[in-house]
């Protein structure tokens, strides 16, 4: 098999990335906010810094995979762009039928690498051959809020968030925004075609009817999940893991510990406010300080039971961890300012490459010291234009493999 994930921080072996292209140049102010981003990212620079985050990864022992080059290896195994054309078209809800033919000639008529690219870069109005007097082509051109007829797909580069490794599994899933949603395709497209990856069990579909993202699932060990109830998740999302990775594939997870995080674009997910960064220390913006409350779904012969639970989020980490002590690292230190600074500019948003080790955007140097301070190794990487997405180094991130 070729997912393994039991833990937020054993040594991880093989990462999934997206390096940023052509997508970000799509940006522009007047629908910014729609793409969910608050800023144009520079892209040379952004680039740069990827290349740098995929190069320390790399001098770490950690193989990179790039999810376009999986998919262009599954799609030319099985030669089947027009379906998957076709389905992106339905998800981009496309239907006028002189814009769709169109759009199908253009892009089955590309090499698998140049389509791909062009997805994701996405299809401004006036590169597409139409007859110009088409009323109907006419009218949708005017109407369209974003110039394009097919919108670009800037936060792939969030490679944690449309799909998630679990165990031996994954989640393929259902984003909340339009924005987003057709990036889990391509995962999809490499789970179902990649000789490698065909046939790993999925523990989440991006059919189902509620929203799922993977930068809410936290995989504590291997016998506890956490799952953010946020902005971007919804509980009947953890019902459905619940029964799948429970009983349905019988992984070795016995409970989920579903978060109550508040809905902003500051929290979006989980791991936007928390994260692992060994054993027993952790980061947390001070939100989730104090007392907090969380569900906890603990498998039973038959489904599963539900109770609730309030107290420090060390006590609930100690008692559902099986620790002697835990360790929270507050993000930002006891700076007000600095704690909602460096948690939007993703300081809670650490990738643990190794218990203890983790690597973190430069900028945030208030919580970096505290890491330091905690005895953790912490490897830099430079963050001025990634950071503009809203999302750290475990964001940019999925892992396919860790030791356990
Ligand atoms: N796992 C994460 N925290 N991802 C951050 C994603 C940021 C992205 N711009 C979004 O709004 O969706």
């Amino acid at each position: 098999m070729k997912i393994n994930v039991y833990s937020e921080i054993g040594k991880l072996r093989r990462v999934l990335l997206h390096r940023p292209g052509k997508e970000l140049e799509n940006l522009a102010p007047r629908y910014l906010a729609d793409l969910l981003f608050d800023d144009i990212p520079y892209l040379k620079k952004a680039q740069e810094e990827h290349d740098a985050f995929a190069n320390l990864l790399r001098e770490n022992g950690v193989e990179v995979k790039y999810v376009t080059d999986l998919f262009v290896e599954a799609m030319d195994s099985q030669n089947n762009k027009l379906d998957f054309v076709k389905e992106f078209l339905d998800l981009s809800e496309i239907n006028n039928q002189y814009i769709r033919e169109a759009l199908i000639e253009m892009l089955t008529s590309m090499s698998t690498r140049e389509m791909v690219d062009k997805l994701i870069a996405g299809v401004r109005t006036n590169e597409l051959k139409l007859k110009q007097d088409i009323f109907s082509v006419k009218v949708r051109k005017a109407k369209l809020g974003i110039p394009f007829f097919l919108n670009p797909m800037p936060n792939l580069y969030f490679q944690r968030d449309p799909a998630a490794t679990i165990g031996k599994g994954i989640t393929i899933n259902k984003m909340r925004t339009p924005a987003r949603r057709r990036e889990a395709m391509l995962m999809e497209y490499v789970i179902n075609n990649h000789p490698e990856y065909k046939g790993t069990p999925k523990y989440y579909e991006k059919d189902c009817p509620y929203a799922l993202e993977g930068g809410d699932v936290l995989v504590l060990n291997k016998k506890t999940l956490a799952v953010g109830i946020s902005q971007r998740t919804d509980p009947e999302a953890l019902e459905a893991l619940a029964n799948n990775i429970f009983h349905k594939y019988g992984d070795s997870f016995e409970s989920i510990l579903g978060f109550l995080i508040p809905e902003s674009r500051a929290y979006m997910h989980l791991d936007t406010v928390f994260t692992m960064l060994d054993y027993d220390k952790f980061v947390v913006h001070p939100k989730l300080e104090g007392i907090i409350k969380i569900f906890v779904l603990r498998k039973e012969d038959k489904g599963y039971s539900v109770s609730e639970e309030s107290g420090e989020l060390s006590e609930i980490l100690k008692r559902h961890l099986e620790l002697e002590k835990a360790t929270v690292i507050r993000c930002g230190d006891s700076d007000e300012i600095a704690a909602e600074r460096e948690q939007w500019n993703d300081g809670s948003n650490a990738l643990a490459i190794a218990p203890g080790k983790i690597i973190v955007y430069d900028r945030n140097y208030v919580t970096n010291r505290l890491f330091k301070e905690a005895g953790i190794e912490i490897l830099e990487i430079p963050s001025s234009e990634l950071s503009r997405g809203r999302g750290g180094p475990r964001c940019m991130s999925m892992p396919l493999f860790r030791e356990e």
